[in-house]
């Protein structure tokens, strides 16, 4: 599936994991909002949450990510073309936000979603280029595997409410 991250480029480049992705040529990074291709928008401020309804086809897209500091990840941020979508509950595995449920990093929603999509070499893939990547899917092993198997966004919903009610 073809990635694509909006880069705003005022995070700390030296931890960016969007940089890192493109450096690998597993992502296309793309400097202003009107370069950035249509597709499924990783949006955390979105109303509907992300499911494997939402994949995207050939013709309609790809996945997108906006990488920016979360400071500035405000709603306006967001506004790029396509179907925005809200990851449901996980938690990040990357050393700033360790066990934080929802503020992940840029691979570690990409990885989510393609996992969601039952794209899991893709997702392997991605965050093998990152020392805690591998954390990532063993923290959420459970929680992916089931988002996985949901047909639509208000079964995501239902799941996610069994582990906010932990
Ligand atoms: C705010 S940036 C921070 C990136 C960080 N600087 C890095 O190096 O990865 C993270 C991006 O991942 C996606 N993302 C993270 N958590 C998300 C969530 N809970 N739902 C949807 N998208 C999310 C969004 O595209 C968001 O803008």
């Amino acid at each position: 599936m073809e990635l694509h991250i909006r880069y705003a480029g005022d995070d700390d480049p030296e931890k960016c994991t969007a940089r890192k992705l493109a450096k690998f040529d597993r992502a296309r990074l793309h400097h202003s909002h009107s370069d950035t291709p249509y597709g499924v928008v990783l949006n955390p401020h979105a109303e509907q949450a992300l499911s494997p309804a939402d994949r995207p086809t050939a013709s309609d897209g790809a996945l997108v990510a906006l990488d920016c500091s979360w400071e500035s990840a405000g709603e306006a941020q967001f506004s790029l073309a396509g179907k925005h979508r809200a990851l449901p509950y996980l938690v990040a595995a990357n050393p700033v936000n360790f066990g934080r449920p929802m503020e992940l990093t840029t691979v570690e929603a990409l990885a989510a979603a393609l996992a969601i999509f039952d794209e899991d070499e893709q997702a392997d893939a991605i965050l093998s280029k990152f020392t805690w990547g591998e954390t990532f899917l063993e923290l959420n092993a459970e929680p992916l595997d089931r988002y996985a198997n949901c047909a639509d966004s208000s079964e995501i919903v239902a799941v996610q409410q069994e582990y906010l009610d932990r």
